[in-house]
């Protein structure tokens, strides 16, 4: 059993910076989540807190339910048997591949024979069977990321923390290091937390996602859940680049605050009546090519990327700048009407009428 869990985990560094708020994760054993965020909401600091290398000022971290962190005392990094790949930089050019791999087992003081099988296998095990005399030097980006991911597996750790493992590696390269990481990690049954800056990389490869916002989790589900049912206009946001407006929600439907936008009651998703923030998802948005009907229905293209599934658009509506997804590719400078087809709409806290 080596799931990891994380119990009201506050950070504070020396300066008075508070990077995690209380932070409540259960990662489940054999569970793969990724860690995604905005840059600075504490992601790396997460990781370092489990690894061992931050303390928590406050809450504790279990691994295997083994308490290893509470304020005032902690399991070395060395002794929570945790894996770890960076992003790169991560493998010591002044030693073979083999030597490489090597390194923690000879910490380890495990006997020599065990360390030249355990080598061998792992060396098999990430697709680099052979190398154990190269050079670093002589290999690629993916391959130097690959002998890193050896050594972290090569003392048989509970739990593998990756930060920004994949990042520094061009496509294609990532996306076949992404499913052979996944395949690997599910062969091997271990528990993998990694934190990405890549939302696709997050979604193609995580069990579950915990999304961070300035120190705290804001949302932890399926990616399917995180995308259809995200729990904040946030999240909607972050990782859906829904397009979000204030407005008032009333029995007849959704009225925008200063802005043209009016939607029936039954295309809009959410509890509540009231003032609140309404979620537009891409997908959701319809554009009507000529734009027919009223000046309040128009709105001109103002970027218009084209992808493989939709092409990715923006069009300026009376100053709002709504993202929508289109099957064609509208040029810039085209007059289109939005159709909101399905929107979700979150009460304000204080607005909310039940
Ligand atoms: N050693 C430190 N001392 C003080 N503040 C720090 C230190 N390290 C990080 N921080 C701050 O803590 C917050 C969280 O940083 P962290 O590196 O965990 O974020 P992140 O989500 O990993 O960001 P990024 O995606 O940019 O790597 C940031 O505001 C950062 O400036």
């Amino acid at each position: 059993m080596a799931g990891v869990t994380l119990a009201e985990v506050g950070l504070t560094y020396p300066d008075g910076h508070t990077a995690l708020t209380g932070v409540d994760l259960e990662v489940a054993d054999g569970e793969f989540v990724a860690l995604v965020g905005p840059s600075g909401s504490g992601k790396t600091t997460l990781l370092r807190t489990v690894a061992g290398f931050l303390a928590p000022s406050r809450g504790t971290v279990a691994i295997g339910g083994e308490p290893v962190a509470s304020p005032g005392a902690g399991v070395p990094p060395e002794g929570r048997r945790l894996g770890m790949v960076f992003q790169q930089h991560a493998i010591w050019p002044h030693m073979s591949v083999g030597a490489n791999v090597a390194y923690p087992l000879r910490r380890a003081r495990r006997p020599r024979a065990e360390i030249g099988e355990r080598v061998t296998e792992v060396l098999a095990l990430v697709g680099l069977d052979g190398y154990a005399d190269r050079n670093p030097a002589t290999l690629s980006g993916g391959q130097r990321q690959r002998v890193a991911l050896a050594r972290a597996l090569a003392p048989t750790p509970r739990v593998l923390l990756l930060d920004e493992a994949l990042s520094a590696l061009d496509e294609p390269l990532r996306d076949q290091l992404r499913v052979e990481l996944r395949s690997l990690t599910r062969q091997l049954g271990l528990t993998v937390i990694h934190v990405t800056h890549d939302r696709d990389e997050a979604l193609a490869l995580a069990d579950r996602i915990a999304v961070l916002d300035a120190g705290a989790i804001v949302q932890v589900d399926t990616p399917e859940r995180l995308l259809h049912e995200p729990a904040t206009p946030f999240v909607a946001g972050f990782l859906s680049d829904a397009t979000l407006l204030p407005g008032e929600l009333t029995d007849s439907g959704f009225v925008a605050d200063e802005h043209p936008l009016r939607l029936a009651r039954d295309v809009v998703v959410g509890p509540g009546r009231g003032s609140g923030t309404l979620a537009v998802l891409p997908g959701d948005v319809v554009l009507h090519e000529g734009a027919p009907g009223g000046e309040e229905g128009r709105a001109e293209v103002v970027s218009s990327l084209y992808g493989r599934t939709a092409s990715d658009v923006i069009v300026d509506w009376h100053g709002l700048r709504l993202r929508a997804e289109s099957d064609g590719r509208p040029v810039v400078g085209a007059r289109v009407r939005p159709e909101v087809r399905r929107a979700l709409f979150y009460p304000d806290v204080a607005g909310t009428a039940g």
